[in-house]
């Protein structure tokens, strides 16, 4: 990839950016008219995927230009609903390309799979008989995966914990064993499940106990991703806000979500709306992503931000969010479904290690997009100017009467479907 800087691409029909695509990325027309106009998932692969299937639901498919990720162009495919956050998100992605880009790094990818034991006679002399045997554990569970430790990975710990320990507990005593698995490019649901299915008549045996739950957490709080950017203040000026007053802002906002979990819910959504569609268009299980998310953001007690943003000692204004990131680039529906395998290209992604990195990137860019909007002119001009088009469509436009309409509620300043509706029908007579 040459460069993700693709100025003026939305001024193009969506031909236009197929073309343009197909000459930055080297596709052929086949490959991507297959993909994007020939039906990309057929009834027919579907009705393996999920059950009692009667068609197939599609979402826009968007880039996220502008990316520089550790140095390389990112072009990002982004599957998603909501109008304004491609904007955004390229918005933000062109300031922090001029500041260097994104720096991002990720820990090993660690995955945790849980066995509950009940009923243990003795539970601290269960716990100290598991950590005698976890060699042993540790080996039977990897004798199940075989073939995950042959590609580098595979359970290499574990350690136990009691839950409810103390006398007053609302609930009974449980023994709880964590085995951390090195999943490499797996989520890793599917492999961590089978090891856990497979060790629990042993750990049953050793506990002297009935294991009743055998599965993934999703709180995957070994598999971080993390990006940060700097921002010099000019580069952040926007119509009458000093680069300044925006940093200013952008650092009250933080702390507005920091001290206020009604506020945190909010910022946190304008996260995910950057990292949802990037883990829905590469085929990943959005659900545990959303979820590990969430739960990391109320590690200390209460819910907080996901990001972190801060005045430096230069008075620039510094971004880092760090969040579990349990995707693949295997695995799944990564290699079933073809827009899927489309988008892995597209970002020219080696790793799951590398995809999780780029991910939370593109959170940390559509969280500051989004509070840049809230601290200026509000999130109404961007965002609902973008809506428009979709309010026209609800209101019954279509072809040419949908920018017609779209502008015309711009204009009158009013983006409702009820202005809208009352426009088709002049625009009809
Ligand atoms: C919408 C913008 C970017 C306009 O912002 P702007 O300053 O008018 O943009 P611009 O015209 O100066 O263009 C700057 C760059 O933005 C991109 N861009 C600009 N326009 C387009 C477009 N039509 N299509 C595609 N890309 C676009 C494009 O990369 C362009 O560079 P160029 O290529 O022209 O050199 C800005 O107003 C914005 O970022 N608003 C925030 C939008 C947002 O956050 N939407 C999320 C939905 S609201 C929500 O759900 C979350 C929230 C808000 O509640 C979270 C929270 O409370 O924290
Ligand atoms: N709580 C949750 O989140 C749960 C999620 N799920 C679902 O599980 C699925 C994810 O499970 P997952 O185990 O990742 O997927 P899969 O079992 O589909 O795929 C993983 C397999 O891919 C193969 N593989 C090929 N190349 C690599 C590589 N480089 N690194 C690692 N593995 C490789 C391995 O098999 P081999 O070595 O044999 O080739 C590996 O076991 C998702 O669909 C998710 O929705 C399921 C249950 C619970």
């Amino acid at each position: 990839m040459k460069s993700s800087r693709i100025p003026g691409f939305y001024n193009l029909s969506v031909e236009q950016r197929r073309d343009l695509l197909k000459n930055v990325l080297d596709f052929s027309s086949e490959d991507l008219d297959d993909l994007c106009i020939n039906q990309p998932l057929s009834t027919e692969t579907a009705d393996k995927m999920i059950e009692n299937v009667i068609g197939t639901f599609q979402l826009p498919l968007g880039l996220g230009l502008n990316f520089l990720v550790n140095g390389k162009e990112y072009v990002i495919p982004m599957a998603i609903e909501e109008a304004s956050v491609v904007a955004s998100a390229s918005h933000i992605a062109k300031i922090v390309r001029s500041a260097g880009g994104f720096q991002t790094n990720a820990t090993e990818r660690i995955m945790i799979g849980q066995i509950q034991v009940i009923g243990c006679p003795n539970y601290q002399v269960a716990k100290q008989d598991l950590l005698d045997q976890k060699e042993s554990l540790i080996k039977a569970a990897n004798a199940a995966y075989p073939s995950i430790v042959n590609r580098g990975g595979g359970a290499g710990d574990l350690d136990i914990r009691i839950l409810n320990e103390e006398s007053n507990s609302k609930y009974g005593q449980m023994l709880v064993l964590h085995i951390y698995v090195d999943t490499r490019d797996a989520m890793g649901a599917n492999i961590i499940n089978t090891m856990v299915e497979a060790i629990a008549p042993i750990v049953e045996e050793i506990t002297k106990g009935k294991v009743y739950l055998r599965i993934l957490s999703n709180f995957a709080d070994k598999c971080l991703a993390r990006a940060r950017c700097v921002i010099p203040p000019d580069l952040l000026a926007t119509g009458d806000y000093s680069g300044e007053e925006v940093r200013d802002g952008v650092v009250h906002a933080y702390e507005f979500a920091e001290s206020d979990p009604y506020r945190a819910v909010t910022h946190n959504k304008g996260i995910m709306n950057g990292i949802d569609p990037v883990v829905i268009a590469t085929g990943n299980d959005w659900r545990a992503v959303e979820a590990g998310a969430h739960a990391y953001a109320s590690r200390h007690g209460s819910y907080g931000s996901m990001t972190k943003w801060f005045k430096d000692e230069n008075g620039n204004l510094v971004g880092e969010i760090e969040l579990p990131m349990s995707v693949g680039t295997v695995g799944g529906a990564t290699r079933v479904h073809p827009l899927a395998k489309l988008s892995l290209s597209i970002m020219d992604i080696k790793s799951a290690k590398e995809l999780a990195q780029v991910i939370v990137a593109v959170g940390l860019a559509q969280n500051l997009g989004a509070l840049k909007a809230l601290a200026t002119d509000g999130i109404q001009k961007g965002h609902m100017a973008l809506h428009s088009r979709s309010v026209a469509i609800a209101a019954g436009a279509s072809g040419e009467m949908i920018d017609i309409i779209a502008e015309k509620l711009i204009e009158q300043k009013e983006i409702r479907v009820g202005k809208a509706k009352e426009l088709v029908e002049m625009y009809k007579k």
